[in-house]
């Protein structure tokens, strides 16, 4: 009998309040290798409270979350020290993560397209070049599972593009990802729609032809 490869992530009766403010009311969500999950809801329907309850930085008031592997989590707003080039933020976040280089992070800087700006202080940098290097911190130790909050918010075209190129590559390696995300449009990229209403996630499987669409 061929066993069954675990979940990269296994999420189970998912509570959370904010005082009297129910929000999550018992989400379940399994995630595996290689599967590309979107998180869609209404605003306020608790999406980022649950990312941060999955990546760990928000306690949970009940529930279960096991994780098989590292995890790389994307916050909506780019959590960066503003005095810190963008250069200065690999090198902290590579000796946090024992990295032996910083080959992977410049990779991910020339993919992204945003080398010319390393050597400038986080709080110089747009919008757009803050959610890169926001992205680029979440993938630098190359993490088994990756929570992604809105990742792309403020990128040009061609690096929304370049954003779907580098999830695919993502993807065939083996990386669980979950996405938050507001784009109609993009939903037949995933192979998992997840649906949160009234705290709770109701996943819908997406039609496997949909899997390879181009942008
Ligand atoms: N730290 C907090 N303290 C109190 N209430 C909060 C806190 N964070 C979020 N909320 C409330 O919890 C609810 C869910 O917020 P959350 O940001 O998770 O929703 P969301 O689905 O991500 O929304 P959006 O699509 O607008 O980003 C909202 O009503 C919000 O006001």
């Amino acid at each position: 009998m061929t066993a069954i490869p675990p979940c990269t992530l296994d999420a189970h009766d998912i509570h959370k309040a904010y005082g009297r403010h129910q929000v999550l009311r018992g989400v379940d969500l399994s995630v595996t290798r290689g599967q590309l999950v979107a998180v869609v809801g209404e605003n306020g329907a608790g999406k980022s409270t649950l990312l941060q309850a999955l990546a760990g930085t928000l306690p949970v008031d009940r529930g279960e979350i096991r994780l098989t592997g590292s995890l790389g989590y994307c916050p909506q707003d780019p959590v960066l020290n503003d005095n810190l080039t963008a250069e200065q933020h690999l090198r902290y976040f590579a000796a946090a993560h024992r990295l032996p280089d910083l080959d992977h992070g410049h990779a991910l800087m020339a993919r992204l397209g945003y080398q010319q700006y390393a050597r400038t202080p986080a709080g110089h940098l747009s919008g757009g070049t803050r959610q890169k290097l926001n992205l680029t911190l979440a993938l630098l130790h190359d993490p088994d599972l990756l929570l992604l909050d809105e990742p792309y918010q403020g990128f040009d075209w061609e690096t929304y593009l370049r954003f779907w190129e580098l999830v695919a590559d993502l993807r065939a390696r083996g990386t669980a990802v979950v996405i938050i995300t507001h784009l109609v449009f993009e939903q037949d990229r995933f192979d998992t729609l997840a649906d949160l209403a009234q705290g709770r996630l109701t996943p819908r499987t997406q039609a496997t032809e949909a899997h390879h669409v181009s942008p």
